[in-house]
């Protein structure tokens, strides 16, 4: 019969703060005493997504769930963890990042709503705490994060490209991080090719009829019952027309992706902005 010690060294977290509708999962006490076991927090625990981020984790053999927080919950809750994912709202995710940095915890988030100010303060808190990595992605979706790859690739052979996202009425920010980023990927790759402005002879126009004007890049979005998150990147040049979609059918496809996140983030100090930086793309 395999030995058990009589404490785990660090299995005692398991049924920390908001994790007690986690059922509880012995951590194996050889990875824990190993240190193998990542200790994670998650914020925005009761949310859409933080549901299945926490499930997920909880699954993980290589991870302990060591709290679920949500809206009312002590940020403190967070202590005992090493990396903390965020999945709650833009309007309180900076407090989040800057409370996990200054404490040494290193952040995986998936909320939404960065422009460069934001991001710039982040990568100031992280230089006055070297080694603490934080790892920022639009979407952690595999698929997704490919759409936004061969958008960039194809936008170099044709003159216009416009984006339209399309989201659940739930969703607060639009455009959609996505969408935003995808814009910046394809108005990098368009300077980079040395193209101009895209042709469009629009002189007469309802306001927000052409959509927002991200880096040059048009993106349009939908609110609509029934959907989940989904983008089409349309592509036209003479005489043909390429259209690169995306869907998502089920936020648990969000998981793989923030478990890698969670795994290689200690790892990488300073910001790493974008799940392809892990991916080998
Ligand atoms: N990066 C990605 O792959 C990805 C995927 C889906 C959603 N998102 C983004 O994640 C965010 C959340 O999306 P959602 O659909 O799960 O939203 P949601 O509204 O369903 O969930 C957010 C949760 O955060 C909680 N919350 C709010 N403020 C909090 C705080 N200060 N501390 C702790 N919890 C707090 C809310 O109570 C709620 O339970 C949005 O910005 C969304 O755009 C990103
Ligand atoms: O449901 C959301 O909200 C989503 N937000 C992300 C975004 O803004 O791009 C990713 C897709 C789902």
């Amino acid at each position: 019969m395999a030995a058990t010690p009589p404490s785990a060294g660090g299995a005692e977290t398991y049924g920390g703060s908001g994790t007690e509708r986690w059922p509880h999962r012995p951590a194996a006490w050889l990875p824990v005493r190993l240190g193998l076991v990542i200790r994670v927090g998650v914020l925005g625990a009761k949310g859409r997504v933080g549901v299945e981020v926490c499930k997920a984790v909880h699954a993980a053999d290589d991870m302990e769930l060591v709290a679920a927080v949500d809206v009312g919950d002590p940020i403190e809750s967070l202590s005992g963890a090493e990396v903390v994912v965020d999945f709650t709202h833009p309007d309180v995710v900076m407090d989040n990042l800057k409370w996990c940095i200054e404490h040494g915890v290193h952040p995986v988030v998936g909320t939404t709503g960065f422009d460069a100010g934001r991001l710039a303060t982040v990568r100031g808190w992280l230089e006055a705490n070297p080694g603490v990595g934080a790892l920022i992605a639009p979407n952690f979706g595999i698929a997704a994060v490919l759409m936004m790859h061969f958008a960039q690739q194809a936008a170099r052979y044709f003159d216009s490209v416009e984006i339209v996202e399309l989201h659940h009425p739930g969703k607060a920010d639009a455009p959609s991080g996505t969408a935003r980023r995808t814009a910046e990927l394809v108005a990098e790759a368009r300077r980079a090719a040395g193209l101009g402005a895209m042709p469009d002879a629009t002189t007469a126009e309802l306001p927000g009829a052409r959509g927002a004007d991200v880096d040059g890049v048009r993106v349009h979005g939908v609110r609509l019952a029934g959907l989940i998150a989904h983008q089409e990147v349309l592509l036209g040049g003479d005489g043909e027309i390429l259209t690169i979609r995306h869907d998502t059918m089920s936020r648990a496809s969000f998981t793989p992706g923030v478990l890698l996140g969670v795994r290689r983030v200690r790892d990488l100090p300073g910001l790493t902005l974008g799940l392809e930086h892990l991916l080998d793309l």
